[in-house]
């Protein structure tokens, strides 16, 4: 499989262990670890916020010698805020995202794909926080990048939205990007995840497929949860 993001000696100082990471075309890898583990430090790195040393290299560019607007046809970066309340319209602020401004109409398909066509007339500040994270979405998707890093997009969701957006993620891989997301629900992360890489003080503690890194024993550890009778308890 092609490697669409290739990091070397990623780290950020006091917050994320330096590590070398490959991730494939086609793929939908799932990041996860406990609250302060390092799953937002690990994917600001790979974004090549200014606070990360390292070299990354998505589709055989260096994304740190990338100008803006050529970053974003490489790779599409999520935030974990989604307290983005612009008196913009959806449509208008989801154009912000697009790299190319002569293709409006793919707007309304990422929409719909999202099934959230109603909310284009919609003004930003005035929607749900589930709401305003399924636009925050559709404008990292309208960009069309190879690589996709989102930080927790479905933290805010109801089931079938979460699941909605876990279909719409896997239909993106199969296009051949490269998808990253963190996650705390680790049934959906071993569920919809190709790869799982298990985050902990800063270091990464296990890189797998998903039911691989998501043993009994690590969760046990990492998490201090196991299961019982289907359900989660504290270990
Ligand atoms: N801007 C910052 N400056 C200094 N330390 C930070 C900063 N942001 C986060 N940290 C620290 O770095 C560590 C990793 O934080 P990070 O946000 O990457 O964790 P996370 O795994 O995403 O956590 P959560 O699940 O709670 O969102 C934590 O100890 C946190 O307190």
């Amino acid at each position: 499989m092609t490697s669409r993001l290739t990091a070397h000696a990623l780290s950020i100082s006091g917050r994320l262990t330096p590590c070398d990471l490959t991730f494939s075309a086609g793929s939908v890898t799932m990041l996860v670890g406990p609250n302060g583990a390092g799953k937002t430090s690990l994917l600001h790195a790979l974004a090549g916020l200014p606070e990360s040393c390292g070299k990354v290299l998505v589709d055989g560019d260096d994304i740190h010698a990338l100008a803006p607007v050529r970053r974003v046809r490489h790779v599409a970066f999520l935030g974990a805020s989604r307290d983005v309340r612009w008196p913009l319209s959806v449509r208008d602020f989801i154009a912000l995202g697009l790299p190319d401004q002569s293709q409006p109409g793919h707007i309304e398909e990422v929409l719909d794909s999202l099934e959230a066509g109603e909310l284009a007339g919609r003004r930003l500040d005035h929607l749900s926080t589930g709401e305003r994270s399924r636009v925050m979405i559709a404008r990292a998707l309208v960009s069309r990048s190879s690589v996709l890093l989102l930080d927790e997009p479905i933290a805010n969701l109801d089931p079938k939205w979460q699941l909605t957006i876990l279909a719409r993620l896997r239909s993106e891989a199969d296009r051949g990007t490269a998808v990253i997301l963190s996650i705390h629900d680790l049934d959906l992360a071993r569920q919809h995840g190709d790869r799982v890489i298990v985050i902990d003080k800063g270091e990464i503690v296990a890189d797998s497929t998903p039911s691989q890194a998501l043993s009994e024993a690590v969760i046990a550890e990492i998490f201090g949860v196991s299961r019982s009778g289907g359900r989660w308890v504290r270990a």
